[in-house]
């Protein structure tokens, strides 16, 4: 047998492996590939733009990763893959391979051993969030709503907004002045502020079944923070969608009586503005890629909500 010149035995050999394109399968099952920087004589690796793939029979999807350190400790096997070699399985995207295991899991829990609750496979899919974004005019009913869906549907109820106001109180907030300033101008927060409050908020809710993200993403930039950081970690099912001519929710907003700073016609007014120029195109942008779920909201809550229950049951067959 030729062995390679130096010849660096143990997990060392990969050195050879610098800058080129690995696959790493740790001890829990997970696939990780990636461009390998570094190694240490521990093994442990430093992987660039890493995706984990998660293979279901003939098919598989990519979750975006970043950057990764991994303990060598953790890797069972680590090699150079070679995408140009067909491999006879077709790639999808991670919520055409959830349907997929929600439309046969009971046969695959019952004949194939890979879909054990164990299986690493599956594991990203079921860590990851279940997320309904609930978007519409200032005073169309969101919260409302949303209060009822968490009630009788075991979805949690996250309102940016609550959560902003929140934060704004928390002592020793380094953000408090700048929420203030935002809310009061009816303008939009950095995405990176909200988006880490709702991160944190679904951590730490313990096992549910979703979440009902009210008020966001509201424009372009909270759009764009949350696929940066949520991808790979939370699936959106639906965009419901609360429709409600604007002189109404002005008026439901000024008889809102919770002594809000930004319920005042100077501030609502630029609300408005905000939710036409910004919010709606985001709406407009999920409607083309057949996420929205319409319900006109200008009716009683009881009438709105029996519509919303028919959404989320809709949603709850694909
Ligand atoms: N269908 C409805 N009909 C009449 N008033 C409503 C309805 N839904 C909500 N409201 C009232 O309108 C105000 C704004 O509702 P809210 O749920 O806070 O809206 P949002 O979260 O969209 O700003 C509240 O005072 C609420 O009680
Ligand atoms: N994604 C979000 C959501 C709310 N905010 C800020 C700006 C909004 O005018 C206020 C109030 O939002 P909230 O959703 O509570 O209230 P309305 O739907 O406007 O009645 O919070 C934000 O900056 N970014």
């Amino acid at each position: 047998m030729d062995l390679p010149d130096p010849y660096l035995p143990g997990a060392i050999s990969l050195f050879e492996q610098l800058d080129k394109k690995l696959l790493v399968v740790l001890r829990d099952g997970r696939k990780l590939i990636g461009y390998l920087r570094s190694i240490d004589q521990f093994a442990n690796l430093i992987l660039e733009d890493v995706v984990e793939r998660t293979f279901v029979e003939k098919y598989f999807c990519e979750t975006g990763q970043g950057f990764m350190l991994i303990r060598g400790e953790n890797v069972e096997l680590a090699g150079e893959i070679d995408d140009s070699i067909p491999t006879g399985l077709t790639q999808v995207l991670l919520a055409v391979l959830r349907a997929f295991i929600r439309s046969s899991r009971s046969l695959r829990l019952s004949t194939l051993p890979f879909s054990h609750s164990t299986s690493p496979s599956t594991s990203i899919l079921r860590n990851m969030h279940n997320v309904v974004f609930v978007l519409g005019p200032p005073g169309s009913g969101k919260g409302t709503i949303c209060a009822k869906i968490q009630e009788n549907l075991g979805y949690v109820h996250l309102s940016a907004g609550d959560l902003l106001r929140a934060e704004r109180q928390r002592e020793g907030s380094e953000f408090g002045a700048l929420i203030e300033q935002h809310i009061r101008n009816g303008s939009i927060v950095p995405v990176e502020i909200t988006c880490a409050l709702l991160e944190n908020a679904m951590n730490n809710s313990g096992d549910a079944k979703g979440f009902l993200v009210d008020g966001f993403p509201r424009n372009e930039d909270n759009l764009q923070g949350w696929n940066k950081q949520m991808t790979g970690k939370a699936l959106v099912q639906f965009v419901l969608f609360l429709s409600c001519p604007v002189p109404i929710c002005i008026q439901r907003c000024l008889n809102r009586g919770q002594g809000r700073t930004d319920d005042n016609e100077e501030s609502l007014k630029k609300r408005v503005e905000t939710y036409n120029r910004q919010t709606f195109p985001i709406i407009e942008h999920f409607e083309k890629n057949g996420l929205v779920r319409e319900v006109k909201s200008e009716r009683s809550v009881e009438e709105i909500y029996a519509d919303v229950v028919e959404v989320f049951n809709q949603a709850a067959k694909v």
